[in-house]
């Protein structure tokens, strides 16, 4: 029997809103944010640019620039508590430690609650600052260091790798890092952008929408999977083993991860300057097997490409975190520090005019029956 209304799994091709701030074009494989495209910004801008970008929907003017990043540096404080709070779950994973002190500022900062659109630009500027020093703090603990304080010198990203390593970072792996969060900064209605509007749209605060968003990035199909390239990199250990492994996944039916999106039917546009990073930095540290590794993944999954088969853009960064000598674990917060200004606008322009985001599943369980008391089961 067919059923009498069409199903949309997993809401493939359904439009649900209207937004402004980015524009995918899964079959040319193009991405631009409010206008611009992401390979000018991955090539010629920062992330303070692109955060002012996407939440104010302009590029700023040098003084409104200084003004924006000046705030963004304010910010970088946590309340006292938080660095209990991670230290009794240090040795959980990053991002449920990242998610458990998200949900700890809600309770710990009062402004945290007021849902407005001035709020949520406040409080959205205020995390933004703070998920990079609870990630690098959470870092420092589980290791038994001293949680490295925040230099008001040194740029988000930049800052982000000091605090992480308590060293200076060199400005080649400061521009990576930064670009590595434009490259993540925002992509329309991916599953944890649309998990925070579903929060929304139930009019609760913008603390509450970025625990939801961090829940639904961590999975493999989404945020994860960087961290599942490096595992399948080093599972494959040389480009000569490459072939054998995509063929048993594939015979299988299995996933080859960092490959297929849901919307991009080309290579996903932000995989390039990935590409470029993992080659560049492979070469210079005298380890250029892992980009070799990756390209022989590509030449052997090439058959799927004419399919919509292609990298995406988690298939390289996941090494260049490696060579960065960066955990495994804290690949997917990583995600998350380029994620927020993509998050916080999202939920502002889902209070704009909000609606709950409520759809309907199609019944097809048992029909009718009486109710049978326990005793007579
Ligand atoms: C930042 C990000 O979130 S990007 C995504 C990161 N995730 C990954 O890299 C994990 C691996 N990829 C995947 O699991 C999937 O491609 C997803 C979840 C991202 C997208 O899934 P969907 O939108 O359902 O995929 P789509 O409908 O395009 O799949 C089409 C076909 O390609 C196959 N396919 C999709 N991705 C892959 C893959 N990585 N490897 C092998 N086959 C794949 C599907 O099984 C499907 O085959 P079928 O028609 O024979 O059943
Ligand atoms: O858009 C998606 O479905 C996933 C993705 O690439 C992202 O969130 O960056």
């Amino acid at each position: 029997m067919s059923d009498p209304v069409k199903i949309n799994r997993g809401l493939k091709g359904v439009y649900f809103e209207r937004s402004g701030v980015s524009d995918i074009d899964g079959a040319a494989g193009e991405l631009s944010y409010r206008g611009y495209s992401i390979h000018d910004l991955a090539t010629q801008s920062t992330f303070e640019e692109v955060c002012y970008l996407l939440i104010f929907g302009e590029l700023p003017t040098a003084d409104q620039l200084s003004a924006f990043d000046a705030r963004l540096k304010a910010a970088r404080t946590l309340p006292d508590g938080i660095h209990d709070i991670i230290r009794a779950c240090q040795h959980g994973h990053p991002m449920d430690v990242l998610r458990t002190a998200v949900s700890a500022l809600a309770a710990l900062e009062p402004q945290s609650q007021e849902v407005s659109e001035e709020a949520f630009i406040d409080n959205g500027i205020r995390l933004t600052s703070q998920v990079p020093m609870i990630i690098a703090a959470h870092e420092a603990i589980r290791n038994g260091r001293n949680p490295v304080p925040a230099d008001p010198t040194l740029s988000h990203a930049a800052n982000w790798l000091w605090m992480l390593k308590g060293e200076r970072p060199s400005d080649e792996a400061a521009r990576l890092a930064d670009v590595d969060f434009i490259l993540h900064a925002e992509h329309g209605s991916n599953a944890s952008s649309f998990a925070a509007r579903v929060t929304i749209g139930t009019e609760a605060n913008l603390h509450g929408a970025i625990v939801t968003a961090l829940s639904t990035l961590a999975g493999p199909a989404h945020g994860g999977a960087a961290e599942d390239v490096m595992k399948m990199v080093a599972e494959i250990g040389t480009p000569e083993n490459a072939a054998a492994y995509v063929k048993a996944k594939r015979a299988a039916r299995e996933a080859v991860t960092g490959f297929g999106h849901r919307v991009y039917r080309k290579e996903d546009p932000r995989a390039r300057h990935m590409r470029d990073g993992v080659r560049q930095l492979g070469e210079e540290m005298g380890a250029p097997e892992w980009y070799e590794i990756l390209q022989a993944v590509v030449e052997a999954m090439k058959p799927y490409a004419r399919h919509g088969l292609n990298v995406n853009v988690d298939f390289y960064s996941g090494v260049i975190y490696q060579l960065h000598g960066i955990p495994m674990d804290l690949y997917v917060p990583i995600f998350a520090i380029g994620r927020m200004p993509g998050w916080v606008i999202q939920c502002v322009e889902q209070l704009r005019g909000n609606i709950l985001i409520r759809p309907l599943t199609l019944y097809n369980g048992p029909d009718p029956r009486a109710y049978v008391p326990v005793e007579q089961r």
